[in-house]
């Protein structure tokens, strides 16, 4: 009974400082009320407590701590099984104890009144509440030499510092999460050099306090610190990738509102001065025989660095904060969004004393016990975005590799803005203790969106980074991860595939780079394509699996076209056939298409050919015309058009309502990445097949007329393949027929005179 997690009604996310172990459970409830009573802006924020009992305690001896508002899952199974406690449980359990129950969602009066009690010690709660301030112990020393920031990084603080940017906080989250970066930093250092760190002595760990009186926020860490030369560098120009896309972002002008751009990406360090009139930073570089430096600028064009004395090893950043921004100065609130977002730092985050996270390492944790709450959480602290997942995944394993990794989809990415090449956002832990930040090659290329954590015992801690990289190991990992993340991904678009729309609508470029890029694994990537079909409506999208499980018995192919849009692939001359037989064809409206399908050759042991291909032939069985009339008539076209122009001239056995068509044209995609690649090669278009259907009035007419009026049915001829060309997708530029069109006009209008 006592190993129970008791909860109270109604909670909110605040963290209160741990009750040491020797106060029953009723005096940790009292103490709590009484640090509430003098502290309104803990009772107005606190409505309900946690108590949590160590689990093997049998007595009230063993409450662990009065904690948090954010539930403690996964702390005793047994006895979570009949349900989360409320504050009634807490309240019949200290009846049971002989307690009286203090109920500190009750008004001051009340609780006053139950402190009453002569087990009550005020100096235990006096000792609870008084606070640890960070003092600003250092002093410069030497005198400060003024620098100016680069220019990107004064356009960059200007527009922070003034931009009416309604979700200030974020600044916390930014510099908590450098600060354990640089503790993460330091970790890995101390794990894989034998060099000497300064201070090794300190704890690692991070440390923020809120002065209501002075107006000020201060965070130290313990970390790698900076020297001198690291100082200029990193907080005198925009190293972060994030900032650097928000400018140019703000620079393009592509309607994109700023406030959306800031949340998106952040603003790292910079976006101190959101909030702060002044930075100062204190830092000292963990190697040993570094100085201590004095940073400090108020945001403006300017910074200066001075030597300072009685600079502890890692950083300790202070914001003097403006007017509008004191809120950030109030324990209460600053509390609550530290405690929302410190969960997943791997060291203990305290703030003004009290330690506020517990650390959770959730990738080994058991799945079930890894609540959806913990996941958003993790997301967001280990992918810096401010949105939400669409998809997660955890995949252990013991053999052949000892492998735990949770992986995220994202919603959102930042290439389709065009932003340039997202960095990979999966980090590499061995045993909890992270060795590398953002691996490459852990995951396909492709599939740099994925955010997430592997961690595996098997990772040889001493080998360099680019080593790392390189080893079989991670190519096994890739290969497996690869597989495992498309079959999930899969399985969940066929749960939700209206979901999956939307996220493919993103996403869908991946994907096909996927295919293109994979060549082990393309059947199965291509599983996750979605493209509109002729047989589905505007806007729906169908899969390979789909198309292939709707196929008729005898289709042996899957087929494709690719137009600029449905309009256009609807009027294909080639669609008429595949209509007239009820055979499905998927519609694709990017040129990338094409040499994506080409790359993947096959889905389902089905062939995957563009409509227009020789291949594609539905009537391939039908017999040629032998009618004399219409093959002297090809031959008459493929001389009059000459073999710079076409390879050859057909006659069609499937062409019915349309008068020409192109036979396995070259591929317009192909086309557009010759161009790009050497523009004056790919400039003429290679000759062509022309495929065409005698009994079209226009080629019965041709035939009649060619002998008597050559000039014009020379015309007639050339006009009928542009035609053609244009139906393929290969007419270059329409502006070089207009001669001929107007005297082919001016030819018909002649003729009605007559
Ligand atoms: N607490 C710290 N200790 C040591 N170095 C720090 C600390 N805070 C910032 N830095 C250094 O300053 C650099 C710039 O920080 P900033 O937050 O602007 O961007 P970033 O952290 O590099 O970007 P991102 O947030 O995308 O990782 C960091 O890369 C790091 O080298």
């Amino acid at each position: 009974m006592f190993g129970r997690l008791l909860r109270p009604a109604r909670s909110v996310p605040i963290v209160l400082r741990n009750v040491e172990r020797s106060y029953s459970v009723a005096s940790s409830l009292r103490t709590f009320a009484r640090a509430s009573a003098n502290r309104p802006e803990l009772t107005k924020q606190t409505p309900g407590v946690f108590v949590r009992f160590s689990s093997s305690s049998s007595s009230s001896k063993g409450a662990e701590s009065v904690v948090t508002g954010e539930p403690v899952s996964g702390f005793n199974k047994e006895d979570e099984e009949d349900g989360p406690a409320t504050a009634e449980d807490v309240a019949r359990i200290m009846r049971d104890l002989g307690e009286t129950p203090v109920d500190v969602t009750k008004d001051r009066a009340a609780q006053m009144e139950a402190m009453d009690d002569p087990e009550f010690k005020l100096e235990d709660a006096e000792e609870m509440i008084k606070e640890e301030l960070i003092e600003e112990t250092e002093t410069a020393t030497g005198p400060a030499e003024k620098r100016d920031f680069q220019a990107e990084t004064r356009k960059l603080l200007d527009i922070v510092a003034h931009s009416l940017y309604s979700d200030r906080k974020v600044f916390i989250r930014e510099i908590v999460s450098n600060a354990s970066d640089a503790l993460e930093k330091l970790r890995y250092k101390q794990l894989t050099n034998n060099d000497q760190i300064s201070d090794s002595d300190l704890p690692l760990e991070i440390k923020i306090s809120v002065d209501k009186e002075k107006g000020l926020f201060i965070i130290q860490d313990t970390g790698i610190g900076m020297t001198e030369a690291e100082l200029v560098e990193n907080l005198g120009t925009i190293a972060h990738s994030g900032s650097k896309q928000f400018l140019n972002e703000l620079t393009d002008d592509k309607g994109v509102s700023k406030d959306g751009i800031i949340g998106q990406f952040g603003v790292g360090f910079y976006s101190t001065f959101m909030v702060g009139n002044k930075v100062r930073v204190y830092t000292r570089s963990s190697q040993p025989g570094h100085k201590g430096y004095r940073w400090e600028s108020d945001g403006s064009g300017s910074y200066d660095i001075s030597e300072a004395e009685g600079v502890q090893r890692g950083t300790k950043i202070i914001i003097e904060l403006k007017d509008d921004s004191k809120e950030f100065s109030e324990l209460g609130k600053v509390r609550t969004i530290v405690s929302d977002m410190s969960n997943f730092v791997s060291y203990p985050v305290s703030i003004n004393g009290d330690l506020v996270n517990t650390v959770k390492a959730i990738w080994t944790m058991p799945k079930n016990e890894v609540t959806e709450e913990m996941h958003a959480g993790f997301y967001r602290f280990i992918s810096g975005d401010y949105q939400d997942y669409t998809y997660m995944y955890q995949f252990n394993t013991d053999v052949p590799i000892e492998i735990k990794s949770l992986f995220y989809i994202p919603s959102y990415h930042s290439e389709k803005l065009g932003m340039g090449q997202t960095e990979p956002g999966v980090s590499l832990y061995c045993r909890k203790v992270l060795i590398q930040n953002n691996v490459k090659k852990i995951l396909p290329e492709w599939m740099r969106f994925v955010k997430g954590v592997v961690d595996s015992a098997d990772i040889p801690l001493n080998l360099s980074r680019e080593l790392l990289q390189d080893s079989t190991l991670i190519a096994r990992m890739r290969d497996l991860f690869g597989d495992k993340i498309v079959r999930e991904i899969a399985k969940q678009a066929k749960k939700d595939p209206a979901k999956y729309s939307k996220w493919y609508k993103d996403f869908g470029s991946f994907v096909r780079e996927g295919i293109v890029t994979e060549p082990g694994n393309r059947e199965r990537i291509a599983t996750l394509v979605r493209y509109e079909s002729s047989k589905k409506n505007a806007g729906e999208l169908v899969g390979m699996q789909d198309y292939v499980d709707r196929a008729l018995p005898d289709q042996d192919m899957i087929y494709f076209i690719t137009a600029p849009s449905r309009a256009v692939a609807d009027e294909s001359p080639y669609m008429e056939a595949f209509r007239e037989k009820d055979i499905e064809v998927l519609y694709m409206y990017e040129e990338l298409d094409e040499i994506v399908m080409q790359h993947l050759g096959e889905f389902g042991k089905k062939r995957v050919v563009h409509i227009s291909s020789s291949e594609a032939n539905l009537h391939k069985d039908t017999p040629e015309s032998t009618d004399e009339k219409h093959l002297d008539l090809a031959k008459w076209m493929a001389e009059s058009l000459g073999k710079d122009v076409v390879k050859d001239v057909k006659i069609s056995t499937r062409l019915t309502k349309a008068p020409v068509g192109i036979v396995d044209p070259t591929s317009v995609g192909m086309r557009r990445m010759l161009q790009m690649i050497d523009s004056d090669r790919a400039s003429k278009i290679p000759p062509q097949t022309l495929e065409i259907n005698p009994s079209h009035p226009i080629l019965t007419k041709l035939n009649s007329v060619r002998a008597d009026q050559p000039d014009v049915a020379q015309r007639v001829t050339r006009q009928l393949l542009e035609n053609a060309l244009i139906s393929a997708g290969l007419c270059e530029d329409p502006r070089t027929m207009l001669e001929r069109i107007n005297l082919l006009l001016e030819d018909a209008l002649t003729r009605g005179d007559k």
